[in-house]
C-alpha cells in the first residue's frame, strides 16, 4: 500500500488499519491509518511512528526509501500511543541515541510512557531545524488535543504535518481528500465532533494563530486518514464546526426504551418538529454508536433526550451518552428531556438537570407521560414538538 511519495522527498510511510473498529470507544465505520513522514534530504527526519503491532510494515516502508540508520532523528508530534507505539522499536532500528525532537510537554509525557530514556530533545514554538534544501518549523498546538501536541511545518514545500487536527478515521487506497470525494467530511466531521469539538475556543484562536503567521499552506497532512491536498475546504469546516453557531435548523432526539413508551413518546415528538419543517433525527441509543451520536449533536441547534425512569433513575445508556455529550460540551443549544414511567418519574428530572450543567436553553416545562402514552398523551408529545420547533425557528 504505502509507502506514497507526497512532495518531492517527502513520504507517507504509515500504515492503514482495515479492520479497527472500536477506536478507544469510537466507532470507525472505515477503519484508520497511522500515517508517518519520511523527509529524505541532506539530513532524513522521520516525523511520527505508527500503533504497535505494526511496526514491522513502517519499517518495510521506510526501508524502500532509505536504510533506517540513515534516519538522522525522529520528531514526535504527539505522544498517543496510535502515534509513538513504534518510537522505541523505531530508535532501535535508527539508533537509540539520535535525537527525538518534541515539545516540552511531549518529553514529560514520552517518558511516562517508556521506560528507556531516549535522547529528547525539546523544541518549542518557532524553532527550526534545517535538514538541508528543506526547514522544519514547529507550532505549539497543546490541547489540540493532548498536552504534548505540536504541528511540523516543511516550509519549502509548505506542507503543513498536523498530528491528530484535521485527521479522519478513515482507511483507504486513496491518499488525498478529492480522490476520496465529499464523503471523506463526514469523517472529518465525525472526528472533530467526538475528539476536538471540546476545544472549540482553542481551534479558533489557533486558526487565527495560524492566518497572522502569515504560513502559506499547500497541503495539511494529519496523522489520520487522507491528506488534504485542498486545505481550504477542511480549515472552512474546521472553523465552522469551532464557532458552532452556524447551527442546522435540526433536532437530535437521543432516547432509549424498554417497553417502547418512551419511543412512541420520541417519535411523536419528532413529527411535531417535522409538521413545522425542522429536520429531525430519532436515535434510539442502543441501535447507534454514540460517536455517530455526538457527530449528529455537532451541528443541531436542538438535542432532545428521553429515559424512562428505571430504579429511580435514568436509564443506563443514556447516562452513558450524556457523560460522554458533557465532556465534548456541545455550544449553544436548545435542550429538552422527556419520558414514561410508573410512580416515582425521576428520569426527566434528572436529564433536565444535566442538560442544564450542558448550559443548553432548556424548553419547559418538559415532558412526563405515565406508562403507554394513549391518544392524548401522543397529541401532547405533538404539541412539545411543535414548541420545540418554535424555539428553533425563534
Ligand atoms: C426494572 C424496572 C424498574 C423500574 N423502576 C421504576 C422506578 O423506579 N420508578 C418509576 O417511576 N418507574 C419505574 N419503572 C417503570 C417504567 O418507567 C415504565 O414501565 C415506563 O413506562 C417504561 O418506559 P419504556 O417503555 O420507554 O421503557 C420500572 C420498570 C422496570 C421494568
Amino acid at each position: 500500500m504505502k509507502p506514497v511519495e507526497i512532495a518531492k522527498g517527502i513520504y507517507d510511510v504509515g500504515v492503514i488499519d482495515w479492520n479497527i473498529r472500536d477506536f478507544h470507544g469510537y466507532s470507525t465505520h472505515r477503519g484508520t491509518s497511522y500515517n508517518a513522514f519520511l523527509i529524505v534530504d541532506e539530513k532524513v527526519a522521520l516525523i511520527d511512528t505508527v500503533k504497535k503491532g505494526f511496526e514491522e510494515q513502517l519499517l518495510r516502508n521506510i526501508s524502500g526509501i532509505i536504510d533506517p540508520q540513515k534516519i538522522d532523528m525522529v520528531i514526535s508530534n504527539h505522544t498517543e500511543m496510535d502515534h509513538s507505539g513504534s518510537l522505541t522499536f523505531m530508535m532501535n532500528k535508527i539508533g537509540p541515541d539520535k535525537p527525538v525532537y518534541c515539545s516540552k510537554m511531549g518529553k514529560k509525557n514520552l517518558s511516562r510512557h517508556f521506560e528507556n530514556s531516549l535522547n529528547y530533545q525539546v523544541v518549542k514554538e518557532g524553532d527550526e531545524i534545517s535538514l538541508g534544501n528543506k526547514t522544519l518549523t514547529f507550532i505549539d498546538t497543546r490541547m489540540l488535543h493532548w498536552p504534548d501536541s505540536m504541528f511540523t511545518y516543511v516550509r519549502e514545500d509548505k506542507i503543513l504535518i498536523s498530528s491528530d487536527a484535521f485527521g479522519q478515521h478513515y482507511a483507504g487506497q486513496e491518499e488525498f481528500d478529492d480522490v476520496v470525494g465529499d464523503e471523506i467530511m463526514f469523517h472529518a466531521k465525525k472526528y472533530f465532533a467526538n475528539i476536538l469539538m471540546l476545544y472549540s475556543p482553542l481551534i479558533v484562536k489557533l486558526l487565527d494563530k495560524v492566518a497572522s503567521l502569515g504560513l502559506e499552506i499547500d497541503m495539511i497532512c494529519p496523522d489520520h486518514g487522507v491528506l488534504w491536498r485542498n486545505p481550504g475546504k477542511i480549515i472552512d469546516a474546521y472553523a465552522k464546526w469551532a464557532k458552532q453557531e452556524d447551527l442546522t435548523n435540526k433536532a437530535v432526539i437521543i432516547y432509549d426504551t424498554m417497553w417502547h413508551s418512551t419511543e412512541k413518546m420520541a417519535l411523536a415528538i419528532a413529527d411535531g418538529l417535522h409538521e413545522e419543517g425542522i429536520e429531525v433525527r430519532p436515535m434510539k441509543i442502543r441501535e447507534f454508536d454514540r460517536s455517530d451520536i455526538i457527530t449528529e449533536v455537532l451541528d443541531a441547534r436542538a438535542v432532545i433526550v428521553g429515559s424512562p425512569t428505571l430504579n429511580n433513575g435514568i436509564f443506563p445508556t443514556v447516562a452513558d451518552v450524556m457523560t460522554y455529550m458533557k465532556g465534548l460540551r456541545p455550544a449553544h443549544k436548545i435542550g429538552a428531556a422527556f419520558g414514561s414511567f410508573g410512580w416515582s418519574g425521576e428520569s426527566v428530572k434528572t436529564i433536565e438537570a444535566e442538560l442544564t450543567g450542558m448550559k443548553f436553553e432548556m424548553i419547559e416545562p418538559s415532558l412526563k407521560i405515565q406508562y403507554v402514552p394513549d391518544a392524548a398523551g401522543i397529541e401532547k408529545c405533538i404539541g412539545f414538538g411543535r414548541q420545540i420547533a418554535r424555539s428553533i425557528k425563534g
